[in-house]
């Protein structure tokens, strides 16, 4: 909408100024026009800053202001920039829009008047006008379709002015000529008087229509004004309107509620008054509620619960504790935006974008900044002209492509965020180059070096517990149906109506290259030796005491559940990892779960290992769903007794969830999360492998961690991996998931191989590759880690493909206490006692004495009874 009144000032002296209209009443009718020179620009980009979102602001430029100042100054805030012919030309041709931009003309003769307005479609302003009747002629002319045509007088007068306004120009009129106080000297026009000028009022009794609005434009009530009254709340700073029964009502002044004004505006056809105001005290309305209609719902409704917590949070609440731990509040920020982003239907969406506004205006509270703030900045962005290409930081980009079906997107965020970065160097990289930080550790405390060792930080277990029981109570409670829905939602596998694949499988779904046929052969025949020689011929027995006879005996785990990853990479080795053994083991039901592409199918790997380790069927889904359906079983999937496999957070967790709940009678293997590598490196170790062994591992996930433990080795050769870490990372196709495993990944420097095995130790890594001198002497020193790759011959990744040795392993520094996967988790081992009466009569006073202790008088009876003793 065109503004009422545009009222002039000078920048330079303005500030200064005791004559006319004062600064603090210049937002109230909320339009400035300032003259701008070269001299100026900087002035007025100072000014702009300050009341940019406050006031519209109208700049005239001079001719020797540069096109680049006139965009500097639309970009910092202008509502429209005046300009010459020229410039105007220049700015279209730029792209600037029309509509911020008025055509600034000396306007004194006819001729110049009309072939202006002729001429163009962009607003017109004409200044030092001293010919009313020429106004008043042209504006005939071209009626109501002509652009806005913006007058400034040589010698303004109430009449004049008033005249203009009739005649729908918009005067532009110096604040010195103006006033709020319609009782000052008669040449100064008052400001209220050119407002109501252009009002009309529909009512018998001549009062006008008032709106009463916050800042952020919630209806307070509905009043009525008179010229009176709106000059008095000029006059005021308040809210003053007329009261149709008492005259002049300054509001609040009996109840104590009363109002700063902030602006007075008319409607598009002036028969309504808008007042913002900033209300003060219980309320607008004489029932002491926010509004006439009620209390504040929504965003306002928490702004204001907010402000009054952080005057009197109630000890102990949750708001409280978010405004005194701004670490907290980051972290629950950081959180509820990953949850947003990962949120997929319009409830959820609905549901996390409510989290995240409560926990940004917590922010903004505590830092005495509101709602009101927030949207000023908002609509002083919007008038930006120099759009930013709006491209995510570099921490944030290796996450763009919404992972719907695996990377926790919040965990990775999180991560981004934790590490300070330079402002030029992307994630994990450091002057450009793909670099671990490096760390002296004789120059460090343990403290850092523990620090600095931590893995990536995951999501809080309460928040995936959050998400991961509901998707168990769903699937143990509906069963195929909600399984199904998961993987709809997760997979996208929306085409999948059954989520079991049964054996025998058919041979066209595991169709293979011979090459991968022979691949996936060698490596199921090297594993299964090495798995087959775990098993015990045959059981442990051993005579304890004459005629006491111990024997311990092992028997297969019966059903068995084995969950193959498919959320970033899909891992056909890890079928092989998990169903060998089984297989070796004797277990009688092996099922496979491994989340299905997104048109339903499995990849023909996992389906020729299935097939060869005698699977009875692959259940198609993944995640928390697919360990729900496992343990609990389903129309479909049969329920297994230990469910063993890697997995993210959401399969982890949910393992872990359902071998605590005694009711599912399920077991798990082990915690087993994103890959890690420690490798130890010195002075013989070649930079080319070192480096490769990093990558392998670095490249599963963003939320892996590779360690090199370089022990000895000077600055040229700690270079020389580096520069090979750099090469071999660019030429690799997952370079952006290496750039983010490596921005959480370290070298740390030291002197010795004790030392070196020490940090390992106390790392435990899941693996751990030792490329040093004489590294099979080295091996007596692990204490803790998944697997060991001994030497330089020994890449990781023959591990994970086809040594042997079982890649499933224990990860987040569990290899302290568990072991990987290995034969023995597919088995229990069962004990058995044969005594003779020999025996017996050797460890029955043993058996009586214990039993008395305890005071278990039947336990003692047993072997009493047995033995004819008292
Ligand atoms: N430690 C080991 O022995 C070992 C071995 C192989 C792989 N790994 C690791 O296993 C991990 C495999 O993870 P992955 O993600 O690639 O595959 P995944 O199969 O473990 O997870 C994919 C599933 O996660 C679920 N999911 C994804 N986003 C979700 C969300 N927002 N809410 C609920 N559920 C969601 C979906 O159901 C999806 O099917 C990697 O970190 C890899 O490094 C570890
Ligand atoms: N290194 C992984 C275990 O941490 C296993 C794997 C599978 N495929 C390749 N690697
Ligand atoms: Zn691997």
């Amino acid at each position: 909408m065109a503004p009422a009144l545009l009222v002039s000032i000078d920048l330079a002296t303005y500030s200064k100024s005791t004559q006319g209209l004062q600064s603090s009443a210049l937002s109230y009718i909320g339009n400035v026009f300032t003259n701008v020179t070269p001299e100026t620009v900087d002035l007025a980009l100072t000014h702009l800053q300050q009341s940019v979102g406050r006031y519209a602001n109208y700049l005239g430029v001079t001719s020797l202001t540069s096109i680049d100042d006139v965009i500097s100054l639309l970009d910092a805030g202008a509502a429209k920039v005046f300009v010459t012919r020229s410039q105007l030309d220049e700015l279209l041709s730029r792209k600037i829009s029309q509509d911020r931009l008025v055509l600034a003309l000396p306007g004194n003769t006819k001729e110049e008047i009309i072939n202006a307005i002729g001429g163009t479609q962009v607003d017109i302003y004409t200044h030092q006008v001293s010919d009313l009747g020429l106004v008043e002629a042209w504006l005939k002319e071209y009626g109501t379709d002509r652009p806005d045509v913006f007058v400034s007088f040589a010698n303004p007068d109430m009449n004049s002015v008033l005249r203009l306004s009739k005649l729908a120009a918009i005067p532009v009129v110096p604040a010195e000529k103006l006033t709020v106080d319609p009782k000052s000297e008669t040449s100064s026009l008052s400001v209220a008087k050119l407002i109501m000028a252009n009002a009309t009022s529909d009512r018998p009794d001549g009062l006008y229509t008032t709106l009463v609005t916050d800042e952020r434009g919630v209806a307070l009530g509905l009043v009525y004004s008179s010229e009176e009254s709106v000059a008095e709340s000029l006059r005021t700073g308040r809210g003053v309107y007329q009261s149709r029964k008492r005259g002049l009502w300054y509001k609040g002044e009996s109840s104590g509620d009363i109002q700063e004004l902030v602006s007075i505006s008319l409607d598009c056809d002036s028969d309504c008054l808008r007042f913002v105001v900033r209300q003060k005290g219980r309320g607008f309305c004489h029932l002491a509620t926010a509004t006439c209609f009620g209390e504040y719902s929504g965003l306002s409704k928490l702004q204001q619960t907010l402000q009054s917590r952080k005057a009197s949070a109630p000890e102990g609440s949750y708001t409280a504790r978010l405004f005194n731990d701004a670490q907290l509040l980051r972290a629950k920020i950081l959180e509820e935006a990953t949850e947003l982003c990962d949120a997929q239907t319009k409830e959820e969406i609905a549901f996390e974008a409510a989290d995240l506004f409560y926990f940004a205006l917590t922010k903004c509270i505590s830092a005495g900044v509101s709602l009101e703030d927030v949207e000023r900045n908002l609509d002083a962005k919007s008038i930006k002209v120099k759009r930013r290409k709006g491209d995510a930081k570099p921490a944030f980009i290796q996450f763009a492509p919404a992972q719907s079906n695996g990377v926790s997107e919040k965990e990775k965020v999180k991560e981004a965020a934790s590490v300070p970065k330079s402002k030029s160097d992307p994630a994990g990289t450091k002057d450009g180059r793909i670099t671990m930080r490096r760390y002296i550790t004789s120059q460090e405390t343990p403290e850092t070096i523990t620090s600095v060792l931590q893995r990536p930080s995951q999501r809080s277990n309460e928040t995936i517990v959050n998400i991961v029981n509901p998707i168990i109570h769903a699937v143990k409670t509906r069963g195929d149906s909600a399984l199904l829905e998961y993987t709809h939602k997760f997979d996208r596998a929306t085409s999948l109506t059954s989520p079991v694949l049964r054996a025998p499988f058919p041979p066209e779904l595991m169709k293979l290259s011979p090459e991968t046929q022979h691949a996936i052969d060698v490596s199921f025949s090297n594993i299964y030796k090495f798995h087959a020689a775990q098993s015990e011929d045959k059981p442990l027995v051993v005579e304890t005491m004459p005629g006491v006879t111990c024997t311990r005996f092992s028997r297969p785990i019966e059903r068995v559940g084995l969950y193959v990853p498919g959320g970033t990479a899909v891992l056909p080795s890890t079928a092989l990892m998990l169903g060998v053994p089984a297989m070796v083991a004797g277990c009688k039901k092996i099922v496979l779960a491994s989340p299905p592409r997104a048109d339903g199918s499995i990849t023909p790997e996992i389906v020729y290992v299935a097939h060869k380790v005698g699977a009875e069927a692959i259940v198609l889904a993944g995640g928390a769903q697919a360990v729900a359906a496992l343990a609990y079983g389903t129309e479909s999937v049969s329920k297994v007794d230990k469910i063993l496999g890697p997995g993210n957070q959401f399969v982890t967790a949910a393992k872990m969830i359902v071998s605590n709940d005694t009711n599912a009678g399920v077991s798990i293997d082990m915690p087993a999360g994103p890959s890690e590598v420690l490798v130890i490196a010195d002075e013989t170790s070649n930079p080319v492998f070192v480096a490769s062994d990093l990558l392998s591992q670095a490249e599963h996930g963003v939320d892996s961690q590779v360690i090199l433990i370089a022990v000895g080795l000077n600055e040229t050769q700690l270079q020389a991996i580096e520069n090979e870490v750099h090469e071999q990372a660019m030429r690799l196709p997952r370079v952006d998931i290496v750039r983010g495993s490596i921005e959480h990944s370290i070298t740390l420097v030291c002197e010795t191989m004790e030392e070196a095995m020490e940090l390992s130790n106390a790392y435990a890594p899941e693996h751990l590759i030792l490329q040093v001198r004489d590294a099979e002497s080295v091996v007596e020193s692990v204490e803790n880690a998944g697997s060991v790759f001994v030497g330089e011959w020994t890449p990781e990744s023959v591990g994970d493909y086809s040594a042997g040795v079982n890649h499933s392993l224990p990860t987040y520094g569990y290899a302290k206490q568990y072991s990987g996967v290995n034969l023995a988790s597919y088995l229990k081992h069962i004990t058995s006692s044969n005594l003779t009466k020999e025996g017996l009569r050797n460890v029955g006073g043993a058996v009586m004495e214990l039993a008395r202790v305890e005071q278990l008088e039947a336990h003692r009876r047993a072997v009493s009874l047995r033995l004819g003793v008292e």
